[in-house]
């Protein structure tokens, strides 16, 4: 049987209602998808303050009343860009199209062959990013409306805002 499986590959850092939607909508083309956790390797920084393993858990529990099957695959940077979409196929479920707007990411799957599909931004101005969402943390501002509830509750369980702010800390000392 043919399944029709996509792509989309992001740091979700944290993983936000931008995401879920887009998500949403790719899943109404394709039978599956796979969700690649970008520089898998990296956490407690101020950019990526959270583990992949943490960032499974968001898609998860996020994705849990959404109806799309889906497999979160922890993928780890390269140094050789030449070598990276081979490293993602060696480490996924095989896909034939690829959802991203990010331009290194399109360029690297366009020159193998590798449709490339670029979804529409969701109230990107509004604060649908990682970056502002990390910013509020560290400002106590509103986040929360931001994120899926579910994402909310795994952030709180991990004490991800305190981390947050602590390896934000300039380090004067
Ligand atoms: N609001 C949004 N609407 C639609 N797509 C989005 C939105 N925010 C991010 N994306 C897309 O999701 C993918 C993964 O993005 P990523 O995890 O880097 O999120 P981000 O919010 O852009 O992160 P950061 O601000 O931390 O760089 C990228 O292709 C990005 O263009
Ligand atoms: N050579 C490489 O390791 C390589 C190349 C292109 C993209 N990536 C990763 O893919 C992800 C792309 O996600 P964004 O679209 O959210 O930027 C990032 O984690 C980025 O580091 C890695």
């Amino acid at each position: 049987m043919y399944m029709r499986r996509a792509f989309y590959i992001g740091r979700f850092q944290p993983f936000h209602l931008g995401h879920y939607s887009i998500i949403k909508s790719i899943a109404q083309d394709v039978d599956e998808l796979v969700i690649g956790i970008g520089s898998a390797q990296k956490s407690h920084e101020p950019k990526n303050p959270f583990t992949a393993g943490e960032r499974v858990m968001m898609i998860r529990h996020a994705l849990e009343d959404a109806d799309i099957a889906h497999y979160a695959i922890p993928i780890e940077d390269l140094q050789r860009n030449a070598v990276w979409v081979s490293h993602i196929i060696s480490m996924t479920p095989p896909f034939d199209t690829v959802y991203s707007n990010n331009p290194l990411v399109i360029q690297l799957f366009k020159e193998v062959g590798i449709e490339v599909r670029q979804p529409p931004m969701y109230y990107r101005n509004n604060g649908y990013s990682g970056r502002e969402i990390r910013k509020r943390m560290i400002a106590e501002e509103d986040w929360k409306t931001l994120v899926h509830p579910a994402v909310a509750d795994v952030i709180e369980e991990i004490h991800g805002v305190e981390r947050l702010k602590q390896i934000s800390k300039t380090d004067i000392d």
